[in-house]
């Protein structure tokens, strides 16, 4: 697959979210350099899937800003951030038994297609010529994540692990800089979680593009990530490589409790409330 060329930074300053009375974040700041995988981490009800709702424009930040370069992402609708460059996977996924692959990582095609609905229907060359253009695109995708045998299948009826992977490969369509993975490995098999992070560092180190991901798999997430900032009750508590802040005595209390080998197969924290 193509490279591009180093993405923006994204910059998310002081942003602060409140549901009548509670603040699931305050002030909180972090900065997703170009080309890296940055991880947010925390106990459940930290804010890290607010902090993700914000930056994707599900939510609304009551104050504080989000910057992919120049580019103002805060306030605005999910659809422009897509168009800004910024794409996301979710973390419980709804896939259609009735959309092959296919046409699914097609979708993430849409706001690139520039034929309009006229043209596709009276089958104009032009029309013709993007669409092969969007499904060489789509079987390059497919064929970066391993999905190649399953593009004719239908999406909602694969096992768990294979959808979680089209769900990447959606968002990859849509050619993004930047992309929000909400707990990517969460429900895999072992072998699937081993497969999905490698494919996730190849985001980062062959196509170059910036991932902020949330997930519970301390291993996978000290493995992965380049800097890891640390969410407690919506502020943030730590910041840092992933071998400073596992050292940093407020996260270990916070998250990651002592290390209790026997008890972590997963490597998921020993910390308070760490459910899935
Ligand atoms: N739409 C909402 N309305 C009211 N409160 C909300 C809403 N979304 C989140 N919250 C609250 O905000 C706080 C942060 O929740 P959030 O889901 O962001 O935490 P989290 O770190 O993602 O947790 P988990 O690891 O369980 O996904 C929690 O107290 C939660 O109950």
């Amino acid at each position: 697959m193509v490279r591009v060329s180093a993405p923006p930074a994204l910059a998310v300053r002081d942003l602060t979210v409140r549901f009548a009375g509670l603040t699931a974040l305050d002030g909180v700041g972090f900065t997703v350099e170009p080309g890296t995988i940055h991880a947010v981490i925390g106990p459940n009800g930290a804010g890290k899937s607010t902090c993700f709702n914000v930056l994707s424009g599900v939510y609304r930040a009551t104050s504080g800003s989000v910057r992919l370069g120049e580019r103002e992402l805060t306030r605005a609708t999910p659809h422009a951030i897509a168009s800004l460059g910024v794409a996301r996977t979710f973390q419980n996924i709804a896939l259609s038994a009735h959309a092959s692959v296919a046409d699914t990582l097609m979708l993430g095609r849409h706001r690139l297609t520039r034929a309009g609905f006229l043209s596709t229907g009276l089958r104009l060359p032009s029309a013709g010529r993007e669409h092969a253009r969007h499904w060489a695109r789509v079987r390059e995708v497919a064929a970066f994540l391993g999905l190649e045998r399953h593009l004719g299948a239908p999406a909602g009826l694969l096992p768990y692990g294979v959808q979680k992977l089209v769900e990447l490969g959606r968002a990859l369509c849509m050619e993004p800089e930047v992309l929000l993975l909400d707990e990517p490995i969460a429900g895999m098999t072992p072998a699937e979680r081993r497969n999905t992070a490698e494919l996730i560092a190849s985001v980062r180190d062959s196509l170059g593009l910036s991932v902020l991901l949330v997930e519970h798999d301390m291993a996978v997430v000290m493995r992965l990530a380049d800097t890891v900032t640390v969410l407690d009750f919506g502020r943030k508590i730590a910041e840092g490589t992933p071998a400073l802040v596992q050292n940093d005595p407020e996260v270990v209390r916070a998250y990651l409790g002592e290390p209790q080998p026997d008890s972590e197969p997963e490597g998921r924290p020993a910390g308070r409330e760490s459910t899935p």
